[in-house]
């Protein structure tokens, strides 16, 4: 399997070399050169399967001969061994028609757990046999950084930098990050917003020279690996509720678009996705988009759900370069030009065929804690703010739906964002007795402005310190 660029002026690569590379070049992104497809019947095969072999086999067909299914399989049973469910992905019927996807039972109690595990295995496995080392950049708005960190921690051939923005994660997910002590791991609060995070991480891609010298890597879902490592939950879901012999809707609540793309992908591969449903907190960018051509930039606000406070939301692009239908050159100017003018101007053509799949609703902070709530009282269900806008947006298209089920992705743990949940339910979900001394750890991390000299400076730094160059 060979990957391009969706700005079509960077060398194509293999799986491996994606993995390694993270971002393009030519500051695109990579997607695979044709579409995997299984038929019905391998569908079917993979029904009741444990959801490691289902992983290895379908991400099987993105990796190519390096990275065979056995292979795979090896790196899926040790990446999903700790999870605190015996399904690793539960579903959770709440309603006859709509299902929760419990992604959150890995280490740091959201869904990044369930491709950050594979991540972790993946370079382990590809810098021992290549004899490299890497330095992960990522930036984070709450959730990648801890799942980065747990899943690279103590590593020798890999050093960890993540930016997150500063006072605007929750406390639970700064100390999860932040308490990490190991040597190779390094936490930069950037007096910013999390798309200043993204950004500065992708500048330091697009400066060649401090690419090469650093070996940069990606753990954020701009990485291939991150959205083919999402992709198996849907299918293990989906087949399920019936699939390939039943359609599904699926619900995602939205920031970088990486989640709601990764069951695009699934779809493009056979499985029976009638609808994608995105919800988004006040930062709505994409349902400003679906429901009237607006994808216009406005301020990052904060919100109960601060995982999803993003506006540019980075996979768009990958799904603009099939809307676009491949067209690498019209993808890289109408990229250059929203960065240019803070609007996308996608032609109502594409448009259209985007609204006829996804659908997008936007959540308030108070509909959000009146959907805790009246999930807690009315289903017995305990849900994060992220995760109660997943279900809101599923239920608001309830009425357009002909009785197909409608899976949602349950994101992260309430324990990690109690205060809302307290608010809207009066109780406060305690953490896993694993970590129930967070906030007495020690934490450590640097508070630099949004300027990518000093945060090279500090990369440059850490690395130097911890190879001993
Ligand atoms: C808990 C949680 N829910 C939802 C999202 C949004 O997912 P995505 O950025 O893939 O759209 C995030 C951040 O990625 C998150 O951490
Ligand atoms: N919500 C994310 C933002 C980064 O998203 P990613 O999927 O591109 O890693 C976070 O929690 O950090």
């Amino acid at each position: 399997m060979r990957y391009v660029s969706t700005r079509g002026q960077a060398p194509a690569r293999d799986f491996e070399g994606v993995l390694l590379a993270g971002l393009a070049e030519d500051g695109g992104l990579f997607m695979p050169e044709t579409w995997p497809e299984l038929s019905a019947a391998e569908w079917r095969a993979l029904r009741g399967r444990p959801y490691a072999e289902v992983a290895a086999h379908l991400m099987a067909r993105f990796t190519g001969e390096s990275l065979p299914e056995a292979k795979l399989l090896e790196l899926a049973n040790r990446a999903y061994a700790g999870f605190g469910s015996a399904a690793t992905a539960p579903l959770v019927q709440l309603e006859p028609q709509l299902f929760a996807l419990e992604l959150f039972h890995g280490p740091t109690l959201a869904f990044k757990d369930m491709a950050m595990q594979m991540l972790g295995q993946l370079f382990d496995h590809v810098l021992a046999r290549r004899g490299e080392r890497v330095t992960i950049v990522g930036a984070t708005s709450g959730d990648t950084g801890s799942a980065a960190i747990e899943a690279c921690r103590d590593r020798a051939a890999i050093d960890v930098l993540i930016l997150h923005p500063e006072g605007r994660t929750s406390e639970v997910q700064r100390r999860q990050m932040t308490t990490v002590l190991s040597p190779n791991i390094h936490n930069i609060a950037v007096q910013g917003s999390f798309d200043d995070c993204q950004d500065l991480v992708k500048a330091m891609f697009t400066d060649a020279p401090f690419r090469q010298e650093m070996q940069l890597s990606a753990v954020n879902s701009i990485n291939w690996a991150r959205i083919a490592a999402q992709v198996p939950y849907y299918a293990y879901a989906a087949l399920a509720l019936g699939a390939p012999d039943r359609p599904v809707a699926v619900a995602v609540p939205t920031g970088n678009f990486g989640n709601v793309l990764a069951a695009w992908v699934a779809r493009r591969m056979g499985l029976p996705i009638e609808r994608l449903i995105i919800g988004a907190n006040r930062n709505d960018i994409l349902a400003r988009f679906l429901s009237g051509n607006d994808m216009s930039m406005q301020e990052v606000a904060p919100s109960l759900s601060p995982s999803m406070d993003i506006q540019v939301s980075s996979n768009f692009e990958r799904l603009l370069f099939e809307l676009l239908g491949r067209d690498a050159q019209a993808t890289a100017s109408t990229m250059q030009r929203f960065r240019a003018e803070g609007r996308m101007p996608v032609p109502d053509a594409a448009w259209k065929q985007a609204t006829r799949l996804i659908q997008g609703f936007t959540v308030s902070d108070e509909a959000t804690l009146e959907e805790i709530r009246r999930l807690h009282r009315d289903c017995g269900y305990l849900a994060d703010p992220h995760t109660a806008i997943g279900i809101a947006a599923g239920r608001a298209h309830l009425p357009d739906d002909k009785g197909i089920p409608v899976i949602v992705a349950a994101t992260a743990h309430p324990a990690k964002f109690p205060d809302a949940v307290e608010k809207a339910t009066g109780f406060r979900p305690p953490l896993p007795p694993r970590m129930a001394d967070l906030y007495d750890r020690e934490e450590r991390f640097a508070v630099l402005p949004n300027d990518l000299g000093q945060i090279e400076a500090a990369v440059r730094g850490h690395v130097r310190r911890n190879t001993g160059a």
